[in-house]
């Protein structure tokens, strides 16, 4: 764990789950595209980068990828319910089938906020793959029809998440030492 060995508390999604769930996530979502010519990924940084990478090398049919940036949270541990669009999609999907890569559901605000804004562009079919969702921390419903792990209501960080910019490049998720949010 290197500089973090200290700071975090439990894990709660190890490397090797995330291995062998990703796999089994991309092979489930390949099954009922088969039948599209093509799929775009939208990842939604920064924190969906390490699942979208993971994710997209698994998955066995072509795809297309695109990134958004999102903030909600900024430094703060829940969420603002204000979405800022940091950076925009760099083409048209119009007509395309689009798959959002997320790293966590936690209210669900960010994603609600994310599926207008996708389907206001004109996407023939929008579909979430997340790689984390919070059922007790749900705030707005959101329809997410892949989901790798439900997790505890915790505030989490590793492969992709963050607190306050730290611990996205942990190769597993865990939750930090409470004494580690007063320092
Ligand atoms: O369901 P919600 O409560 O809206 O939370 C989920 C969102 O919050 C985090 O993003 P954040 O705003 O921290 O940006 P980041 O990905 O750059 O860390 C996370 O990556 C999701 O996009
Ligand atoms: O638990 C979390 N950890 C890090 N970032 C997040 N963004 C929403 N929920 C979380
Ligand atoms: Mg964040």
């Amino acid at each position: 764990m290197g500089w973090y060995a200290d700071d975090i508390e439990r894990i709660i999604v190890s490397e090797e789950q995330i291995k062998e769930r990703t796999k089994e996530l991309a092979e489930q979502v390949a099954a009922d595209y088969a039948d599209r010519d093509g799929v775009l990924l939208v990842g939604v940084l920064k924190g969906a980068v390490m699942f979208m990478a993971d994710f997209a090398r698994a998955f066995p049919l072509p795809t297309e990828l695109e990134f958004m940036a999102v903030s909600s949270y900024g430094q703060a541990a829940t969420s603002s319910g204000v979405v800022r669009i940091l950076k925009d999609l760099d083409r048209d999907i119009a007509d395309k089938h689009v798959i959002v890569c997320e790293d966590i559901v936690d209210s669900g605000l960010t994603l609600s906020w994310l599926l207008r804004y996708l389907a206001s562009r004109g996407a023939a079919s929008i579909e979430v793959v997340a790689f984390l969702r919070k059922p007790d921390a749900v705030k707005v419903d959101v329809p997410v029809k892949y989901v790798g792990f439900d997790i505890p209501n915790e505030f989490v960080v590793g492969y992709g998440l963050d607190y306050a910019e730290r611990y996205r490049e942990l190769p597993f998720v865990g939750v930090l030492k409470p004494e580690v949010y007063s320092r």
